[in-house]
């Protein structure tokens, strides 16, 4: 079989590439080794990561409906329907990700993928099956898998990653999560809510490096408030299974005393890598960069003329939907359009109660450009709508440039911050400025009067505050 594209990987940067290129006219495949389609994302990412946010945070809520005069019975917890529920989900999404293919006539191979050589790739079945197919191009977009910490085995029962703590079979007394990052506090809040005890060990100082220092302090307060229990500045030198669980060994990250800490689970949430096993890259002899990430163009080109790459498997924020702007813009240069991707404004949200959520630069990051800026805030407390649904926690804050006003960065955290967050997105996109933000009627009452206030607070003239 010939082609004009082989997209390696169904995930959200592999599907959305092969749908864009399909509907720009190009014959089209997709090889995707799973059974299903979606990737990460979809199958163990993502997907049902939200789907156990979503049912551990109805498990709380209930808990309180009594406050709103509901009279309900005390809920209870059905661990295993939770987890079909989530798994339920999940088929649904990746079911839909087939139905799409095939509506935009995709060739689908399930199948791990070499690249022989230039527009070749061999498909391997399951079954030890070989298939050669030929293309005029090739994406990769092989997405990124769980880093390992030295020495701990991960087994996926007891030591486990994102992957074994969407599949726990009850909840843990004590889950250690090791790593403050967007996975431990997710997937941290599923267990906390309902019912285990989780302590974070982190080796920074801080939680949720890279989000904005003011933010990330705030919201620890909350999490702290929720029953989280954390240690920051400490690195994990050594876990023990034990009969029943797990004994971490945990120093100073600056060096000191060890201490144990006793554990039924042990979550490994510090990062994922870049997945390029088996591809056949040294042999076709394309570039990776210094920490395994295939190096590509500013046009997601590889250094081998005909192979591009996009999403988990180059540089940038491991998010699935800066791998589907990703897949669109190759999608598009390879059918000679002009396909582009604003790095400058990738939202990014964790998906807690409250969530954080953020777009464009942190005050860190300008301070360390030696931008100047001006700051304004607005918390929740003041917003009549987050009064009376009882979700003060937060603020919303907005950065904007102190010469021109335009908006650098915005960073809530708060309830809906993850959908807040896009009027702000589309605000940047097209250059607005503070007062563009400002002068925006807001419908009342909304959450989203808080974006507006803060952005009045730009230039000190909140109303409510
Ligand atoms: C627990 C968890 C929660 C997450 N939650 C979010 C979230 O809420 N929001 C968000 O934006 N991001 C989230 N992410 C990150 C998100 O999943 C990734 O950024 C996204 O999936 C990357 O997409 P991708 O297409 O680059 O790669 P992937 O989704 O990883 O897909 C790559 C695909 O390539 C296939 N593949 C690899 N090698 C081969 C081969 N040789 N042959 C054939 N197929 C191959 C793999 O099987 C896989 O299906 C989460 C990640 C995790 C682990
Ligand atoms: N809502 C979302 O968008 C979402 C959800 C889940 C995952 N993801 C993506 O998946 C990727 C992986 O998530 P993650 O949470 O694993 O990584 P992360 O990079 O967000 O956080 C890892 C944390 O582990 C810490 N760490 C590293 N080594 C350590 C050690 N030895 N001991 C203690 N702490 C250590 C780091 O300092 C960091 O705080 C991220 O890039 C993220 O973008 C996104």
């Amino acid at each position: 079989m010939s082609y004009d594209l082989i997209v390696i990987g169904t995930g959200p940067g592999g599907y959305v590439a092969a749908i864009r290129a399909a509907q720009l006219g190009l014959k089209t495949a997709v090889v995707e080794k799973r059974k299903t389609h979606g990737g990460t994302c979809l199958n163990i990412g993502c997907i049902p990561s939200k789907a156990l946010l979503h049912a551990s945070h109805m498990f709380q809520d209930a808990q309180h409906f009594a406050d709103m005069g509901i009279g309900v019975s005390a809920p209870t917890l059905d661990l295993a329907k939770m987890l079909s529920f989530k798994q339920e989900g999940v088929e649904g999404n990746t079911k839909g990700v087939e139905f799409l293919l095939k509506k935009n006539k995709i060739d689908a191979f399930i199948g791990h993928a070499r690249i022989a050589a230039v527009g070749q790739v061999e498909v391997t079945g399951e079954d030890g099956s070989n298939q050669m197919l030929e293309t005029k191009n090739i994406v990769i977009a092989t997405g990124s898998d769980v880093t390992r910490l030295p020495g701990i085995e991960i087994d996926e029962k007891v030591i486990v990653s994102s992957t074994g703590a969407l599949e726990l079979e009850s909840v843990p007394k004590r889950l250690v999560v090791i790593g403050a990052g967007v996975i431990g506090l997710e997937l941290g809040s599923v267990w906390r809510r309902l019912g285990a005890e989780v302590t974070v060990v982190e080796y920074l100082d801080r939680i949720l490096p890279g989000m904005d220092g003011e933010v990330a302090k705030n919201f620890q307060r909350i999490l702290g408030k929720q029953g989280f229990q954390f240690k920051l500045g400490s690195k994990v030198t050594g876990v023990e299974r034990t009969a029943n669980g797990a004994t971490l060994t945990v120093e100073p990250a600056a060096g000191g005393t060890p201490e144990t800490i006793e554990a039924d689970v042990v979550l490994v949430a510090i990062g994922r890598v870049p997945y390029t096993q088996g591809l056949g890259l040294d042999h076709v002899g394309v570039q990776l960069d210094n920490r395994g990430r295939i190096q590509t163009d500013a046009h997601f080109s590889t250094n081998i003329t005909g192979i591009y790459a996009i999403g988990d498997v180059i540089a940038g924020p491991m998010l699935a939907h800066k791998a589907e702007d990703e897949g669109v813009a190759v999608a598009e240069i390879i059918a000679g359009k002009a396909g582009h991707v604003n790095y400058d404004v990738i939202p990014s949200v964790v998906y807690t109660f409250p969530e954080v959520a953020s777009v464009g630069k942190t005050e860190e990051e300008l301070k360390a450009a030696g931008i100047a800026y001006n700051a304004g805030k607005f918390p929740f407390t003041a917003n009549g709508r987050a009064k009376v649904n009882r979700t003060t926690d937060g603020f919303v804050k907005i950065l904007a440039d102190a010469s021109t006003d335009k908006v650098l960065g915005v960073h809530i955290v708060g309830p809906e911050a993850g959908n807040l967050i896009h009027e702000a997105a589309i605000a940047m996109e097209f250059g607005a400025s503070s007062e563009d933000m400002a002068r925006t009627c807001h419908a009342h009452p909304t959450l989203a009067e808080a974006v507006k206030e803060a952005a009045l607070a730009v230039e000190k003239r909140a109303i409510h505050m």
